[in-house]
């Protein structure tokens, strides 16, 4: 039976209404409007389509938006001087920095600097050790996206078998904390991993999050299993015509959909959630900063 299709833009487009409603009544019962203060360092073209999207869709659910771009040779000291300014500025209840970062800049540093209750993409590491155990944290927007997905696919997770294929700090393993808080069965898989076609095969959730084209062939994925693809690779496409070029995830879609359950697509899948988390996890920090009921359904 064929896959059905988990239309990320589509959930995104909904998560993205259920904030815009919880902005309205801020505004109108408390007088607060969310604001989230994005930084871009240097002029990468994908970080550029990013932040604009961002600032975009900020403004389209009503919250403030403050964009601040910094040449690329921008030293780390006026940088975290910036984040320093946005850390004790009351109007902005989340600060977010594009990554990656030019190479002079440590990333790690200019992450922790920012206050962790305003660290709405959940990279702080005092955020990174809430969600590891179990406790209320900012949690990181695309691992985010997945597990909603997941949960609106499945009603419980509980027990199921769940693979996740690479062990970044941004998607890996937090991806991993995640499912581990919704009682899976959590297998995290790396290039060392030993017989990893066996380990994908076992599992009733795969979330692919390597990098890497089309590494997953459909022959891996168990009969009715769920895949959430997470990688966003471009691709040289000649058959579009010289040139061109197309996005493909970490795992072969077509192979796949002929076996999974349920299968994110790429683009349209995975990717439109992580906006829409950014959003969802703001007005969760102005809620959190005045103490109030957080909006339902959009927190881990
Ligand atoms: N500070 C952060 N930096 C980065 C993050 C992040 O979460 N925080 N994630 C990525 C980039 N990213 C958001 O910043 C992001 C990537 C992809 C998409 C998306 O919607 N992709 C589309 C395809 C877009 C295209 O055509 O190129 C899709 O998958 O459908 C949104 C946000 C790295 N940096």
């Amino acid at each position: 039976m064929a896959a059905t299709v988990i239309d990320g833009k589509a959930f995104a487009a909904k998560v993205r209404g259920q904030v815009a409603e919880h902005v309205a009544r801020l505004k109108e019962e408390h007088g607060i409007t969310p604001g989230l203060a994005v930084v871009l360092v240097g002029e990468d073209p994908a970080s550029q389509v990013y932040v604009r999207s961002k600032g975009k869709s900020t403004v389209e659910v009503g919250m403030n938006s403050f964009e601040h771009k910094l040449d690329a040779d921008t030293p780390e000291a006026d940088l975290l001087a910036l984040i320093d300014q946005l850390n004790n500025d009351p109007k902005v209840h989340g600060i977010l920095v594009q990554l990656p970062l030019p190479k002079h800049l440590d990333e790690d540093l200019v992450i922790n600097s920012i206050a962790p209750e305003k660290d709405v993409d959940g990279f702080h590491i005092s955020n990174v050790g809430l969600l590891g155990t179990g406790q209320k944290s900012m949690v990181p927007c695309t691992p985010l996206g997945c597990l909603m997905m997941l949960r609106a696919h499945h009603g419980s997770l509980s027990g199921l078998d769940a693979v996740v294929i690479g062990r970044s700090n941004i998607v890996g393993k937090p991806m991993a904390q995640l499912l581990l808080g919704d009682s899976c069965t959590v297998t995290i898989a790396h290039s060392r991993t030993k017989d990893l076609p066996d380990v994908v095969r076992r599992a009733d959730i795969v979330v692919a999050a390597v990098g890497r084209p089309e590494m997953v062939p459909g022959d891996w994925i168990k009969e009715g299993a769920t895949v959430i693809d997470v990688g966003i690779n471009r691709i040289d496409a000649p058959e579009k015509g010289e040139g061109k070029t197309r996005l493909v995830g970490d795992v072969e879609y077509a192979s796949a959909a002929e076996r999974a359950g349920a299968i994110t697509p790429v683009p349209g899948g995975v990717g439109p959630m992580t906006i829409a988390c950014l959003l969802a996890n703001t007005v969760t920090a102005a809620c959190r900063a005045s103490n109030l009921a957080e909006p339902e359904g959009l927190t881990a």
